[in-house]
């Protein structure tokens, strides 16, 4: 959430449609307004696919004008003529190939840019977005959308937009020459291509329907396999491998079965294109040599006319390929420039913000209440004051909006109404930075990430103040120390250079804790978020994260989401939330002698545990 409003989203103006809404050419336009470098020398690379085409053409011409004017020339065979018009022939399909590579670099080099400028967008506004935005819109389909969704964008730029415009020229160059050898032909060319025109955007349909299909069995397999790969253990531990087998065998024959379903009809929609060529071909021949015998035509122009037919196969059999591509393509705009349109809805005041200087941080609930969108309110009317350097634990039953209330005080959402305060100055107003470095949040389930045990608790340190290998780094071990975590670190084989493994699969629930504390200890904040674990670990790690914790809120105000009343217990304030509201603030003691929720909630712990 390092961003501020401004910069991210791509609807400047409010009043502009979003881009769910827009048609096929007003999203082109907007996709190129987000990232202008696809059109980067665009003149140049249109200038080298004309060049292209006429080159292409240039055979059908030389083979014309060497039978007509060479081979049957009338005064015999000019042997140089041919020679001179084979070369020519031969300069321009060299021309040609070096301009088709000429506009396939330019062309990538371009669309690569543009691409790029819209992925590091994209992806830096999924980061600004709101924890809760993230969490609400799948994360995996926030990936896609970065990575998938801009691929088909990158497939039709960088080969479809190019194919579609070169066969565009080639059709046109060809039909105009076509129409200087002989009207007659060319109407009969058009006529045998007409039908196929109109049933190949149907048996396109087909196809993609198809596809379509293979895509959703494709997936449904890597599903499946993945989740027998995830789920392992489960599989072992309860022998239910061929069970799991079995859903992985149909799994892989759905998808082969899909693919071949596809894949005929591709079959046919290709045959049907060689097919309709072949018939032109023969058409040619037999009109050609009958208006010949009439001397409408020469030899050399009929030959011309098979070698142009060449030139439609080709490009009608790829434009309804192409244009299927350029829809994919304008979903994968759309979904992309939905992302960067999402608003940020807790937005940074950056350096507008007022200074939030480091120091003993009292905290205030100003009457906030809290709905998550489109729900219930969750927290009401909820107003509490935390003086500098106090331990607050918040107790309350499972949904009482406990959790909720700590995500408002590390500003992953705002509060619907009210405020939340921090040394009197709303939340809203403080400077992104000054929060981060304040206010640090203890999840129940520290993320650790694939690395050293050091790497990770580095993690606490801001982006500037890295520096050097996290292993040799005297801030690291300090903090080990300072939460006497030292006894343990040593024990390990290598120490502060143990590699945790993904997600920190390599250390036990408890170890993960003690590596989440440390990289607390060296965020060094003045107000401590705390959840606390529910997880059970052994006695040993217990006393030891125990001890941590203390070491970690000394001296600071620490607002803990306490699932055990012993934290209760040991606690300056304890705080009892009840559906949404704070029905009970005051000492242990204190809320134990008058009786109500949370002297029920006590003895009830009582009775359990001792
Ligand atoms: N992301 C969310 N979207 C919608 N509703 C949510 C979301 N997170 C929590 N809630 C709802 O808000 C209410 C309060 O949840 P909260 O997580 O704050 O409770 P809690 O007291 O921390 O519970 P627990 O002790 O089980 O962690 C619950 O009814 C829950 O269903």
């Amino acid at each position: 959430m390092s961003g501020t409003a401004a910069d991210g989203g791509v609807r400047a103006d409010a009043r502009m449609a979003p881009a769910s809404t827009l048609g096929v050419l007003a999203t082109l336009r907007r996709g190129v307004q987000v990232s202008p470098e696809i059109l980067q020398g665009l003149v140049g690379t249109l200038g080298l696919a004309v060049l292209a085409a006429v080159a292409r053409v240039l055979v059908p011409l030389a083979v014309q004008q060497t039978v007509d004017t060479g081979i049957l020339a009338p005064g015999g065979a000019d042997v140089p003529r041919v020679a001179a018009l084979v070369g020519l022939a031969a300069a321009g399909l060299l021309v040609g190939a070096a301009c088709s590579a000429g506009v396939n670099v330019r062309l990538f080099r371009a669309s690569e840019s543009g691409l790029l400028t819209l992925r590091t967008r994209a992806f830096r506004h999924v980061h600004d977005l709101s924890v809760l935005t993230q969490g609400s819109e799948r994360r995996g389909s926030l990936v896609s959308r970065v990575t998938s969704d801009v691929d088909t964008i990158s497939m039709f730029v960088q080969w479809g937009g190019i194919m579609l415009l070169v066969s565009l020229l080639q059709i046109l160059v060809a039909t105009a020459l076509m129409a200087v050898y002989s009207w007659q032909l060319t109407v009969l060319v058009w006529l045998c291509f007409v039908p196929l025109l109109i049933v190949l955007p149907r048996m396109q349909k087909g196809v993609n329907a198809r596809y379509g299909n293979v895509r959703e069995r494709y997936g449904a397999m890597l599903g499946a396999v993945s989740e027998a790969v995830v789920g392992a253990e489960t599989i072992r531990a309860y022998g239910v491998a061929a069970r799991t087998q079995r859903r992985i065998d149909a799994a892989v024959r759905a998808t082969r079965d899909a693919m071949v379903r596809a894949q005929n009809l591709v079959a046919v929609v290709f045959s049907s294109g060689v097919l309709v060529a072949n018939l032109a071909l023969a058409a040619v021949v037999a009109v050609g040599t009958w208006l010949g015998v009439l001397g409408d035509i020469s030899v050399g122009r009929v030959l011309a006319f098979l070698f142009l037919v060449q030139l439609f196969t080709g490009p009608v059999q790829m434009a309804t390929e192409i244009l299927n591509e350029l829809q994919n393509a304008v979903a994968g705009w759309r979904r992309v420039l939905g992302v960067l349109e999402t608003p940020v809805d807790v937005a940074d005041p950056g350096d507008s913000g007022r200074p939030s200087p480091r120091g003993p941080a009292t905290l205030t609930f100003d009457d906030v209440g809290y709905a998550y969108p489109d729900g219930p309110p969750v927290l009401r009317d909820v107003t509490l004051d935390v003086p500098a350097g106090t331990s607050v634990a918040v107790v309350g039953a499972t949904g009482s909006g406990k959790t909720t209330l700590a995500k408002l005080v590390a500003r992953f959402m705002d509060p619907t109404t009210g405020a939340v305060r921090l040394d009197g100055v709303d939340l809203r107003d403080v400077r992104g930075a000054d929060l981060r470095r304040r206010v640090v949040l203890v999840p129940q389930e520290g993320f650790l990430f694939d690395g050293t045990l050091a790497e990770n608790i580095a993690y606490g340190l801001r982006d500037e103040d890295v520096d050097g290998d996290p292993v040799a780094d005297p801030r690291v071990r300090g903090a080990v120390e300072d939460l006497g975590l030292h006894p343990w670190v040593d024990e390990l084989p290598q120490g502060l250079a143990t590699p945790v493994g993904q997600r920190g699969e390599m250390l036990s629930a408890g170890e993960r804790q003690l590596v989440a504390l440390a990289r607390a200890r060296l965020a060094d904040g003045d107000l401590l978020l705390l959840d606390e674990a529910t997880s059970a670990v052994d006695p040993v790690a217990e006393v030891r994260i125990a001890r941590a914790l203390r070491e970690l809120a000394r001296g600071r105000t620490t607002l803990t989401i306490a699932h055990r009343l012993s934290t209760a217990e040991a606690a300056d304030l304890v705080v009892v939330v009840h559906a949404g509201e704070v029905v009970e603030v005051g000492e242990h003691a204190e809320l134990v002698a008058r009786g109500g929720h949370y002297a029920s909630m006590h003895a009830a712990w009582v009775a359990q545990t001792r």
